[in-house]
């Protein structure tokens, strides 16, 4: 685990099992971004959260209350102005796809542990199996442009699983797409992290998919974000929309949201 803080520290200190689910802790963390013209936009302010190791917990909160950020500070893309953030390694899973148009879907999957330093075949051979083993057998050799939405966030999903880090930053996975394919992609999302247990810090901005998907869900202030409520979610997996527990879990986030 890396340890950021305001004094600009990298502190490695103890990590969980190797290759295993990591964790995240941030403490009292502050961080407002500095555009080049106008004064400091504050996006964070006085929030502490943690999410233990295999963990899934979902951030939800008003429109550019500062979640994206929030995402960037746990993947050490941005350092708190004050506080903590204590992570394992995290990836981030990007609001929109970012698959490369000239690469094949394999490639697109493969990137992940590319950039992680590991050669072309050994990476291709890292994602072919995970091809077969979530729905995207046959598609391989296809380009994103003759993929649905869903199949091109499967393949960044994959990209992002095979990254090889502990700690899953995914910032509204399904965002761009219809109803009908988000739950379908759900329901795919819930069995892929069954059988590749990782932390994940989910961003969505539905609160059905928030308590679909996670243990605990945050609900965050406007911005600056810090935590302002949180709702355990103590139901049985799988789950759907319809779950009494989840029905449950969704009206008090929406309560807390108002
Ligand atoms: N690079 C930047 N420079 C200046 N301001 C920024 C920058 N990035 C984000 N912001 C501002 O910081 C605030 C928080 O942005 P952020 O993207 O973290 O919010 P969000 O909750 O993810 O938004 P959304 O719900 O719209 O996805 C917003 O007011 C945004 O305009």
């Amino acid at each position: 685990m890396t340890t950021r803080s305001d004094a600009g520290a990298q502190t490695p200190t103890a990590t969980g099992a190797p290759g295993g689910p990591g964790a995240v802790r941030l403490d009292g963390v502050a961080f407002a971004h500095r555009p080049r013209r106008g004064g400091p936009v504050p996006a964070v302010d006085g929030l502490s959260l943690h999410a233990a190791p295999g963990e899934v917990v979902a951030l939800v909160g008003p429109s550019g209350c500062g979640k994206t950020t929030l995402l960037e500070l746990v993947c050490g893309l941005v350092a708190p102005d004050a506080g903590t953030v204590a992570a394992d390694p995290a990836v981030l899973m990007p609001q929109r796809d970012q698959l490369l148009p000239w690469l094949t879907a394999l490639d697109n999957a493969a990137l992940g542990p590319r950039l992680a330093g590991v050669g072309r075949d050994a990476a291709r051979t890292a994602a072919r199996p995970l091809f077969e083993r979530f729905g995207l057998a046959g598609f391989e050799q296809a380009r994103p442009d003759e993929l649905s939405g869903g199949m091109r966030q499967r393949v960044a999903f994959l990209r992002t699983l095979l990254a090889g880090r502990p700690v899953l930053c995914l910032d509204e996975p399904f965002a761009a797409l219809d109803a009908l394919t988000r739950e379908e992609l759900r329901a795919w999302l819930a069995g892929a992290l069954a059988t590749e247990p990782r932390t994940v810090l989910l961003v969505t901005h539905d609160v059905e998919e928030a308590a679909v998907l996670a243990d605990r869900v945050l609900v965050l202030s406007p911005r600056p974000a810090r935590v302002i409520a949180e709702v355990a979610v103590d139901a049985p997996r799988p789950r759907t929309g319809t779950d009494p527990a989840v029905l449950e879990v969704r009206s008090a986030v929406l309560e807390a949201l108002r």
